[in-house]
């Protein structure tokens, strides 16, 4: 057929460079840019084949999200906005690795395996942030879509959660919403406008809120939507990428892991301040307090003010659905005692990685979902959005139910179902702040974190650590788990795991205890035994104090 001809040659502008093996991983592809060029190429193949086989609309986000603006990487998006399903990431490993003179044998094997019919119509949208190599890296997953004859749209710079949106508007024939980055805009803001209309006369300062860009397209695309949100809300974006490097000593994961305000963010105590990351799929919450202590409100925070606030609405409305809260292994240990002994929801823990919480959450007729970095968001199963729209359409229900049901209605739609979403999850947490009239401070005494301490080990195979239990215990190397018990016995409150990346070539390792020290010490000495049993390379971890 004259397409794979066509994709012969075309590949041939974009070649692989021999013994070059990458892995599709938690967040898709993602490594120096400079290697990347044929991936993009052969990602745009196979969103086509994608296409053809779910005969729908197909997003193809080009992002090193939070790694440096050297890196970049590409991830998949299916037709209900949601991660490229597991089975499909095995063919986008076996695209990216198979040498240039086996690339059509690889396609058609796909093509076979999965009897996809070629005659069919497809369609792309493909989107890229900030970083100088995503404009070149784009056009070539674009070349892949048009080798194998599939149509393309070209968003541009637009968010993750952005081209996520958009894909599932597209599929469900606008019923999600509008599949433009307008369109987006005016859905949420409508939705924060109408949320906002609940709180009672805020002050110019109760509006305010700054936020850090990480000088990546977060920033870009706030103050794009400021202008919807009129006066609502008052915002000032600090590295907005005018001056300062993407990701560099700013954004969601510096704060998030150096427990550290941002560089570049200029703010007065009590301020309440968020970050985004690279991609704006992350956010975190934080202030300084009058002794110039920092204070982090993270994924585990915002899953609790967002459940708190829809576990109330239920309440008052009367309806009885089942909401529960999903987090992997690094929520803090205070975060899921207060959720299941105080506010009595369901909590469950997966492995980390966004698509196993988003799974676990569509469990239920409210699921909501955060990773303690701030990725995450909230769904709702079309059973609980029948009856939130029932209770709404009913017309024997007094003003009261009326009301919450409104808001229940209004917070679905400024939620990004489709996945984490800076921008709508900040809408959200705004929104909720002004309707309980609460301060930062007063969301952060919800609860108090455990001190914790994540650290990372080099170890020269890090598969050589297996886990369990959501990532909780390890069950190899032989000795580790046995290694962590004992010295967690030593501390109080304490708990820790060890578990290899997705992302990076290192063993990640998390402690937490009743004070920083502990954590610390427990996180160090949890490193040494990685290193001892596990292979590490290079200088022994040293003690962080
Ligand atoms: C501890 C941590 O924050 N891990 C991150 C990180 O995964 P690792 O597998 O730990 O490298 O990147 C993932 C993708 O962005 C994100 O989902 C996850 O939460
Ligand atoms: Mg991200």
């Amino acid at each position: 057929m004259a397409h794979f001809e066509e994709v012969s040659k075309q590949s041939d502008l974009h070649p692989k460079p021999a013994g070059l093996v990458l892995q599709y991983g938690t967040a898709g592809f993602r490594t120096s840019a400079n290697k990347l060029d044929h991936i993009m190429f052969r990602m745009g193949l196979l969103a086509t084949l994608r296409s053809k086989k779910t005969k729908a609309t197909i997003g193809v986000m080009v992002t090193a999200s939070h790694n440096p603006e050297e890196d970049n990487g590409v991830k998949l998006i299916d037709p209900m906005g949601e991660m490229l399903t597991s089975s499909w990431e095995d063919y986008a490993t076996q695209l990216a690795n198979t040498e240039q003179d086996e690339l059509l044998t690889t396609l058609k094997d796909i093509i076979k395996k999965e009897a996809i019919d070629m005659s069919r119509e497809a369609n792309v949208f493909v989107g890229k942030d900030t970083r100088s190599s995503s404009a070149s890296l784009s056009q070539a997953v674009l070349d892949g879509v048009k080798a194998l004859g599939g149509h393309s749209n070209d968003y541009g710079l637009v968010t993750t959660p952005q081209l996520h949106y958009m894909v599932c508007c597209q599929n469900t024939q606008g019923k999600y919403g509008e599949a433009t980055v307008e369109g987006y805009y005016r859905k949420l803001s409508q939705a924060f406008s109408q949320l906002a209309k609940n709180a009672s006369n805020r002050t110019d300062d109760q509006k305010h809120l700054s936020v850090d860009g990480a000088n990546g397209i977060g920033a870009i695309k706030v103050r794009e939507m400021e202008s919807h949100l009129k006066k609502h809300m008052q915002l000032s974006v600090f590295n907005d990428g005018s001056r300062g490097k993407l990701n560099h000593q700013c954004g969601a994961d510096f704060v998030k892991v150096q427990q550290e305000l941002p560089t570049g963010i200029k703010i007065n105590p009590g301020d309440r301040c968020c970050s985004f990351d690279g991609d704006a799929d992350r956010i975190v919450y934080y202030y300084t307090d009058s002794q110039g202590d920092f204070h982090l409100l993270d994924g585990d925070k915002i899953a609790t003010l967002i459940s708190t606030f829809l576990k109330e609405l239920l309440n008052e409305a009367g309806l009885d659905l089942k909401i529960a809260v999903v987090q992997t292994a690094y929520a803090n240990g205070s975060s899921t005692h207060y959720l299941e002994k105080t506010m009595k929801v369901i909590v469950k823990c997966t492995k980390t990685g966004v698509k196993h919480l988003h799974h676990a959450a569509q469990e239920f007729d409210i699921g909501v979902y955060f990773e303690a970095n701030g990725h995450g968001t909230v769904l709702f199963s079309d059973g609980a959005e029948e009856k939130i729209q029932q209770l709404a359409n009913d017309a024997n229900i007094n003003d009261e139910r009326k009301k919450v049901a409104f808001l229940l209605q209004n917070t679905i739609n400024i939620i990004n179902q489709t996945v984490g979403d800076a921008i709508s999850d900040m809408l959200l947490i705004e929104a909720i702040l002004a309707i309980k009239g609460m301060t930062v401070q007063q969301w952060d005494a919800i609860y108090s974190d455990l001190p914790n301490r994540q650290l990372k080990v080099k170890v020269s195979d890090r598969r050589v650590i297996d886990t369990t239990d959501a990532e909780r215990r390890a069950v190899t190397p032989a000795g580790l788990q046995e290694a962590i018990d004992d010295l967690v016995k030593k501390y109080q409150k304490a708990r820790s795991f060890v578990r290899p990346s997705g992302t990076e070539d290192v063993v990640r390792v998390y402690a937490e205890a009743d004070t920083q020290e502990s954590a610390d010490t427990l996180a160090h000495e949890v490193s040494l035994a990685v290193y001892g049993l596990a292979g590490g390379v290079g200088d022994e971890p040293k003690p962080l104090h």
